[in-house]
């Protein structure tokens, strides 16, 4: 049973230049307990989409009549696109889904200290009371390693170190034991041995709370660490999907081969790297046909630059959305 299962979500922007595409036809299910890792350049729509789970992007936004989000939680389902007043958004909202950003300062308010916020949240999304709100908040600090939890209660975020700002977020976000985790960008800002430990909290937490992550990142190495399966995302759409040893090990999109491709290699550290060329195209002139024809090595003129090609099954639940999937066509004789 899913959680949270996202079916052709299309989501448009109203702006001076026209309306631009940021997703289109993206689909994907998460189980409680599973971690799906999306990936993608900047630019391709991940925090678009992530957002839309939680009903944040702005006023501008306008999502397609086929698109829809259905969240169940203890066998109800809540259509997250047919809420229609904020009040009534409240449970994807800190409730059921909490997010954490890749700058915690924007979590917290200036004026608050961490303990008072996070007692707070909990008023609103929980019938505790104060006592048991501030008791649960001390814990759930203590429960993500910040030492002296008692005494952090009282701080305020900027008086946190980056790594101890970022488990404040974190513990903060569980506070309220959301179903879903939504991790946007969670460990960029930080070093890579934070990078490391807030990553092992996280698949504790997981395993701990049997929650459902969505882990966004532009780094496939992170991704391998923290996934189970992957959602690689290009000018918004998924154009590969698969669990982390079937894209990783066996990338079957030339977007997703070129991303591999350009990771350092452990064996090989003074190899140049190899980027995927070329520029992501402007949303407001998405290429016809396949969106990643224009950076494509394989693409054919007549067919890529025409047919957009519908994602196929390569096998187990590993989706490819690229004519040539299974490989180029054997070239006929002249
Ligand atoms: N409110 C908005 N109005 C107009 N365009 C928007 C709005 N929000 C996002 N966009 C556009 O949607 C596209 C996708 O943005 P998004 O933030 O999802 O990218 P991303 O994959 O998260 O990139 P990054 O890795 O840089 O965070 C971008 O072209 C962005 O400019
Ligand atoms: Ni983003």
């Amino acid at each position: 049973m899913s959680l949270i299962s996202v079916r052709d979500l299309d989501i448009r922007f109203r702006t001076d230049e026209g309306l631009i595409t940021a997703v289109e036809d993206v689909s994907f299910d998460i189980a409680p307990g599973e971690v799906l890792g999306l990936v993608g350049e900047s630019g391709s729509g991940k925090s678009v989409t992530a957002k839309s789970l939680m009903r944040l992007n702005g006023d501008n936004t306008v999502y397609g009549p086929k698109s829809s989000i259905r969240l169940t939680v203890d066998g109800k389902g809540i259509d997250v696109l047919a809420l229609k007043r904020p009040r009534d958004m409240a449970p994807v909202r800190g409730g059921a889904i909490s997010m954490i950003f890749q700058e915690p300062m924007a979590s917290f308010a200036p004026a608050l200290t961490v303990g008072k916020q996070m007692v707070e949240q909990l008023m609103i999304h929980t019938d505790m009371t104060k006592a048991q709100a501030k008791a649960h908040s001390i814990d759930m600090l203590d429960r993500v390693g910040i030492p002296a939890p008692d005494r952090r209660f009282d701080q305020y975020a900027f008086e946190f170190s980056g790594g101890m700002r970022q488990r404040a977020m974190i513990a903060m976000a569980l506070s309220t034991s959301p179903k879903l985790l939504i991790a946007d960008e969670p460990t960029t800002a930080l070093d890579v041995t934070i990078q490391a430990q807030v990553i092992d909290l996280m698949k504790d937490l997981v395993t701990e709370f049997g929650m459902g992550i969505l882990f966004i990142t532009h780094d496939l190495g992170v991704i391998a660490q923290t996934a189970d399966r992957v959602a690689v995302m290009y000018l918004g759409k998924i154009i590969e999907t698969g669990t982390v040893r079937q894209v990783i090990r066996d990338p079957r999109h030339p977007y997703t081969k070129g991303l591999i491709d350009a990771l350092p290699k452990l064996e090989d550290l003074d190899a140049p790297l190899t980027p995927v060329p070329g520029d992501i195209p402007s949303p407001l002139n998405r290429p016809s046909g396949c969106v990643f024809h224009t950076r494509c090595a394989i693409a054919r003129p007549g067919h890529c630059d025409r047919v957009p090609p519908a994602p196929r099954s390569t096998g187990q639940g590993h989706r490819v959305a690229c004519h040539y999937a299974e490989g180029l066509p054997v070239e006929e004789p002249a």
